[in-house]
């Protein structure tokens, strides 16, 4: 665990990860990092092409080696892709990091958020309800065994979500409420 550990954003596509971490690092002044982000800049070139070049198991490959990078650094807050928790070694690095946060949200939630998003490559076809299904008996317990914290994000908008966060992450350090 980093010296200020890291605040850490998992879940699945359309929780809002990458929403709530950009303010959620503007709330309390930290930096912020988007695994996805930085995936694509660091190939300059976005999801869908290296989902389409490389294949799910390239992405999952770079993902793991950006989790890496980002799990080494300090006091930032880091949005992942909803994958993320998918591989062993990235949920011990993540863990290992700081205080992670499951961004629980609905199936219908998610398909109301991605609805006409293009960039999920994951989600570009007629079968979206069943697949997210599939996806969250698969992952909902990879999620809940990784995190610190659950959040949900299907009933409150982006604002009241970053407040529980907050909230929620000062209790965990401070449980009693009794600051030296
Ligand atoms: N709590 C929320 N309430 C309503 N809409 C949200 C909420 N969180 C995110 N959104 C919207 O849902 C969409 C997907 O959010 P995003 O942050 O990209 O999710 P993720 O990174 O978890 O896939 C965006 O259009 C965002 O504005
Ligand atoms: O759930 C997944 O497997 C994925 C989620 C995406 O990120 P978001 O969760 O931010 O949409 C992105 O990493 C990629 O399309 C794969
Ligand atoms: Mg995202």
């Amino acid at each position: 665990m980093p010296a200020l550990p890291n605040l850490i954003l998992i879940g699945p596509m359309g929780a809002g990860k990458s929403t709530i971490g950009r303010l959620l690092a503007a709330e309390l002044s930290r930096d912020f990092y988007d695994s996805d982000h930085e995936i694509q800049d660091r190939c300059g070139a976005d999801i869908p092409w290296i989902f389409d070049v490389e294949g799910e198991a390239g992405f999952r490959e770079r993902e793991t080696q950006m989790i890496d990078e980002l799990s080494a650094l300090e006091g930032v807050v880091i949005a992942t892709g909803g994958g993320a928790v998918l591989r062993e070694e990235n949920r011990r690095m993540l863990r290992d990091s700081g205080t992670v946060i499951y961004l629980y949200t609905t199936v219908e939630q998610q398909l109301r958020r991605t609805a006409k998003d293009r960039n999920r490559p994951l989600l570009q076809r007629d079968d979206k309800a069943e697949v997210l299904e599939q996806m969250f008996q698969q992952r909902d317990p990879l999620y809940r065994a990784t995190a610190d914290i659950v959040v949900r994000t299907d009933r409150r908008g982006p604002r009241a979500v970053v407040n529980e966060i907050v909230r929620r992450v000062e209790r965990l350090i401070d449980p009693l409420h009794c600051k030296a």
